[in-house]
């Protein structure tokens, strides 16, 4: 089978300037032998990257091209994408000015998977307070792709995070917002949607046929009747029985706190929690460095480390790679999962 994934890099956004998506950036392309990692190329500021690498003492041999030229020129040089946008910052120190090449190189990832140029996107981290600050809406790269994929789509996009990491996936139903919005946020219709969300793309994307979701509480000990909240009952409950009406093997709600131990992740594929600190404290606890950031959801695949933009260690050359690599190697892999689901799909259209 033609496997049209093959042929086609991933775009990789540099993310904040003043992080360590430049330092990691770098180092992976070093490393991309012994880590096999698959072609890539980087959306920057050409100028801020090797800025970076003179800071950090690394020879990196980096070369502007476009797209369509990566792919060839990837084991001998690092693949770079000017910005329009200038977009440097010293380690540590985010400047305002580097917000709009920020966005941009998002973007225009985007816009080269939509165009064929890229098999999908990778993201480094962005530093949401930075963005903020200058006037960005969207509270973080999920959101953000939600509305891109939704103007390439033309219909609403539901867009999921998931941490995947050896040993643990969690989804947070409820993702960037305040605590005290959570319970108001969730609703039974929310839930269905998510565990959807999520048995589709676990078959599509990562192959699993009849994946396993374990729904989390909201509540100590999932409200335990009633007694210690309600909300468990009152729309967790439901929205696990009519997925699994629609044949979804979705079961709970269950106690978070006993969840999570190994022999209870045995059971399971996928965790279902309720708000952000209940799916990502467990997974980047049990795997910080090889955990990976999945967007589930859009008509594209888009991964990202698990890691923030860390400006204590920014341009030290301390920063782990491991979350980039295993990030890069996770979106070629979904890429390759869903072009193949494709090539199935319209085989049998063109047979039916
Ligand atoms: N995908 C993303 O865009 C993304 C993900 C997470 C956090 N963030 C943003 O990053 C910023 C900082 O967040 P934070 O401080 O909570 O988390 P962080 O991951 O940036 O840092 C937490 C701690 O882990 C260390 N660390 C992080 N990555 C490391 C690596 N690769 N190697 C070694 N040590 C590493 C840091 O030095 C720090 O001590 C925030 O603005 C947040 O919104 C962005
Ligand atoms: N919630 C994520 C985390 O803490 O790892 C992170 O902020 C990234 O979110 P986006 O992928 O939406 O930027």
């Amino acid at each position: 089978m033609v496997d049209s994934a093959s042929f086609r890099p991933l775009a990789l956004t540099m993310g904040e300037p003043a992080g360590i998506g430049p330092d990691v950036t770098l180092a992976v392309w070093r490393e991309r032998s012994e880590r096999r990692l698959p072609p890539f190329y980087v959306l920057a500021d050409p100028d801020a990257l090797r800025r970076r690498a003179k800071l950090m003492g690394i020879d990196i041999p980096i070369e502007t091209m476009s797209a369509g030229e990566a792919i060839d020129a990837f084991d001998r040089v690092l693949p770079v994408v000017a910005l329009e946008s200038a977009a440097d910052a010293a380690p540590g120190q985010p400047e305002r000015s580097a917000a709009r090449g920020v966005i941009e190189a998002i973007a225009r990832a985007v816009g080269d998977v939509r165009a064929g140029l890229a098999s999908a996107l990778v993201t480094n981290p962005i530093n949401k307070k930075a963005l903020f600050d200058a006037g960005f809406q969207h509270p973080g790269h999920t959101e953000f792709l939600g509305m891109l994929s939704a103007a390439w789509s033309g219909s609403p996009a539901h867009p999921v995070m998931m941490l995947a990491g050896p040993g643990l996936r969690a989804v947070p139903a409820t993702i960037h917002v305040p605590i005290a919005a959570v319970p108001r946020l969730l609703t039974e219709e929310m839930l269905i949607r998510t565990g959807r969300t999520i048995d589709h793309d676990m078959r599509r994307r990562f192959g699993i046929s009849n994946p396993r979701i374990a729904v989390a509480g909201l509540n100590p000990h999932a409200g335990e009747g009633g007694v210690m909240g309600t909300e468990d009952d009152e729309f967790i409950r439901p929205a696990v029985a009519a997925l699994r009406e629609e044949g979804i093997n979705a079961f709970g709600p269950l106690a978070p706190d006993t969840m999570f131990h190994a022999e209870a992740r045995a059971r399971y594929d996928v965790a279902l929690c309720m708000y952000h600190d209940q799916a990502l404290i467990p997974t980047k606890t049990i795997a910080f460095s090889e955990t990976v950031n999945v967007t589930l959801g859009l008509p594209f695949v888009r991964t990202s480390p698990d890691h923030g933009t860390a400006f204590d260690i920014a341009g030290t050359g301390k920063a782990d790679i491991s979350s980039l690599a295993a990030a890069l190697r996770l979106a070629d892999e979904l890429a390759r999962h869903e072009a193949e689901y494709r090539q199935r799909e319209h085989a049998a259209g063109a047979v039916s």
